[in-house]
């Protein structure tokens, strides 16, 4: 057995107090359920725990417009109605939509970008082998707008900071919903290997992510997309994933990998479709720590929120090497974990739409696109 890797986590208290508004999906608050479990599991002593730098505009502006940053920076609740509405509506920002405008909502894009702007830092100084910020992963975010429940897209940053070090970095996203902004980014270079698994159809957002999606110009290959239909089950995802994701490390050989973990793609998700249990999402994780390639892992969705406690908290030991028993013990928010107080969810309900036909067309149009790489 190699020796355990040496594991950075980075956290800062504040962003659990963060508030998207009332009828809003997303709540940070989980990443604080989240940290308070791994508290409660004794993980934090096994791994150098960081709070991360608040990320300066200056920074966010290495893949933002500067423009659309210094309006993230100006704008709160008490002055939004004296912004011209189509700005708002430009930066695809404000009222009952998916990216409201709260309170301290510009600290909580530092805090969460800095996380993965440090975690990249640390991996490329070889201070650590795997680095983990659950408060990254908003991979929707655009250039010049925001886009589901994300304004910051930590995931270029953090990429960026790592092309830095490495020739070629490899994106690895298992949130339900399409990667779309780390996608685009990334479209047009082969210095990123984009590879989204997601559920593709019926309008499920954001309608983006066809397995015809493969990139352009000298990226062309090197953006590929998995699109699942409901229901999708451990057994057929596991061997999907390992399938297409040996076969790119291994035709790709990326410096360092980046997993985006969300949590919308485990069973009974409030916004979610997919049937996944956390050993069939963690298997992810485990799978890619078995490369031992530099490795920064972040959160992403996730809206039943003990559930997403559970699952990174798993990953955490998994990263960590450590066995976690199955009861989970006495914590701040233990009352959340009632009646079961146990580490395993219920499994999904919703019926499996992916045919064993369909699966395999999917993957063999991935390899054949895979022939056309070699590094
Ligand atoms: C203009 N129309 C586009 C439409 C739309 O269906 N948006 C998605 C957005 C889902 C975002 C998922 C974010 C994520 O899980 O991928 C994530 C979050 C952080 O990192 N990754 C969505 N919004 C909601 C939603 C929004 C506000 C209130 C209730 C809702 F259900 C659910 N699903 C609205
Ligand atoms: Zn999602």
């Amino acid at each position: 057995m190699r020796s355990k890797d040496k594991i950075s986590y980075f956290y800062d208290g504040d962003v659990g107090n963060v508030y998207f508004g009332p009828h809003h999906p997303m709540k940070p608050h989980r990443l604080c359920m989240t940290h308070h479990l791994i508290l409660a599991y004794g993980l934090h002593s096994k791994m150098e725990v960081y709070r991360p730098h608040k990320a300066y505009p200056v920074e966010m502006a290495q893949f933002h417009s500067p423009d659309y940053v210094e309006f993230l920076q100006r704008i709160n609740p008490e002055n939004m109605n004296l912004f011209p509405k189509e700005d708002l509506r430009r930066y695809n920002l404000g009222e009952d939509s998916d990216c409201p405008i709260f309170e301290d909502m510009f600290e909580f894009c530092q805090i969460y970008a800095g996380g993965t702007i440090d975690a990249a830092r640390r991996l490329n100084n070889k201070l650590c082998d795997i680095a983990i910020n659950w408060a990254g992963g908003l991979h929707h975010a655009k250039k010049c707008d925001a886009s589901g429940f994300c304004y910051i897209n930590d995931l270029v940053l953090g990429i960026l900071e790592l092309l830095k070090h490495h020739p070629r970095v490899l994106y690895i996203d298992i949130d339900v919903h399409h990667g779309d902004g780390v996608e685009e980014a990334f479209y047009f270079t082969d210095r990123v290997m984009t590879v989204s698994f997601h559920k593709f159809g019926d309008g499920f957002f954001p309608a983006t992510g066809d397995v015809k999606e493969i990139g352009e110009r000298e990226g062309k290959f090197y953006a590929i997309n998995v699109p699942l239909k409901d229901g999708i089950d451990d057994s057929s995802f596991n061997r999907l994933f390992r399938t297409i994701i040996s076969k790119v490390v291994e035709v790709y050989q990326p410096g360092a990998i980046v997993l985006q973990c969300g949590a919308d793609s485990l069973a009974r998700d409030r916004l979610g479709c997919f049937n996944l249990s956390i050993d069939g999402h963690a298997e992810c994780v485990k799978f890619v720590k078995k490369f031992n390639i530099p490795l920064l892992v972040t959160g992403g969705g996730g809206y039943t929120k003990e559930n997403v406690a559970r699952c990174w908290t798993v990953e955490t030991g998994i990263l960590l090497d450590t066995e976690l028993p199955n009861e989970i013990p006495d914590n701040d928010y233990i009352k959340y974990f009632a009646p079961d107080f146990s580490l395993k969810i219920p499994g999904g309900y919703i019926e499996n739409l992916n045919t064993k036909s369909y699966i395999s067309s999917i993957k063999v149009q991935i390899l054949e696109n895979l022939r056309y790489i070699q590094h």
